[in-house]
């Protein structure tokens, strides 16, 4: 049952981890973070809309959570797709440079923090990752389904393989460390992109993140546990868990992925507010402050996450607490 698909994949994550002291700190949300700076996402490409109108702001981002303790980059791409630049008018070039443009961003970001503090002479120590994020087709329709996993008849995995497999490709060799895809609603899209990893013989670390609502089942009502056993038998998946999901959720969620894999688990919580898909706003009072949400982050670890970060509504604030707590944790 467990580590059947043990692989270079997920021996790839661990060695990650362990140069990292035993917990690699993902970044907190970068649709969020991009808001507080003054972009306007009001728009189907949402995150990715910065990639046309205001990429320095997206490097900005990426150096503010690495400034802030992050060792994992997340890509601008998340609801960046060929068929998304393409209803925009952008050919299909174009559309696949900007996917490109998505990566190269996170590596300059990387580049110059690099070169910063080299400069001021501070050792780096630690490893610095970039992940190429990869949205649900429900994020591409931007109608509030990468929140109920409900794609009606449209539906099938070939679907979806077809949807997400040139975009896989173009983000795969634009030279991310890792590919992450993020908020999967449901298992039949887990299963398109472990099939996809597979046929297009992608050789860079993958992980699966799930969302859920309910602490037991992923958004679309299918089981952590079955959703779980789709990456576990997959030899390039190297890390599975859970993102953007209140982090009252998290500990049973740890527990159950725990019982059907050995990889490398991940968690990245949003704050703990609730996202209205028809009004596309978050829904405030619900969530969980800063201190909140660390105060959980050392029963995370016990339970046995290795990576761990934020989702929506976090912030490179949340990231500092969290490294600050792991450092405590570590003493
Ligand atoms: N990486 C994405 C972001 O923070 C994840 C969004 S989850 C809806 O923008
Ligand atoms: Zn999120």
């Amino acid at each position: 049952m467990v580590g059947t698909a043990a692989g270079a994949a997920e021996g790839a994550v661990r060695r990650w981890v362990d140069a990292a002291g035993g917990r690699l700190v993902l970044d907190g949300g970068l649709a969020t973070e991009l808001e507080a700076n003054g972009a306007d996402l009001n728009d189907p490409l949402w995150s990715a809309k910065c990639l046309l109108s205001s990429p320095h702001l997206i490097r900005k981002v990426h150096m503010d959570y690495l400034e802030a303790g992050a060792n994992i980059l997340i890509t601008a791409s998340y609801q960046a797709t060929i068929q998304g630049f393409e209803s925009k008018g952008f050919s299909k070039e174009q559309s696949e440079n900007l996917l490109t443009k998505s990566v190269e961003i996170a590596l300059e970001a990387r580049e110059m923090f690099l070169k910063e503090h080299l400069e001021k002479s501070i050792p780096i120590q630690h490893p610095i990752l970039v992940a190429a994020s990869i949205g649900s087709y429900g994020a591409y329709l931007a109608d509030g389904s990468e929140y109920s996993g409900d794609y009606g008849e449209a539906g099938t995995k070939e679907f979806l393989k077809d949807f997400h497999r040139r975009r896989l490709q173009v983000l795969a060799e634009a030279g991310p460390d890792l590919i992450a895809f993020e908020t999967i609603p449901n298992k039949l899209e887990a299963q398109a992109y472990v099939e996809l990893l597979e046929e297009c013989n992608i050789n860079i670390p993958a992980w699966l993140s799930f969302n859920s609502k309910d602490g037991v089942h992923i958004v679309s009502g299918d089981s952590v546990i079955e959703c779980t056993t789709i990456a576990d038998k997959c030899a390039k998946v190297g890390a599975v868990g859970i993102n953007c999901t209140p982090p009252r959720f998290i500990h049973g969620l740890i527990l159950s992925i725990r019982k059907v894999t050995d990889k490398p688990i991940l968690i990245y919580p949003n704050s703990g507010e609730r996202y209205d898909g028809e009004k596309k706003e978050w829904v405030e009072s619900t969530g969980v402050s800063d201190g909140d949400f660390v105060s959980y982050v050392n029963e995370w670890c016990k339970d046995g996450a290795a990576l761990i970060g934020g989702c929506c509504r976090t912030t490179p604030n949340t990231i500092r607490a969290i490294q600050r707590t792991l450092n405590q944790g570590f003493n």
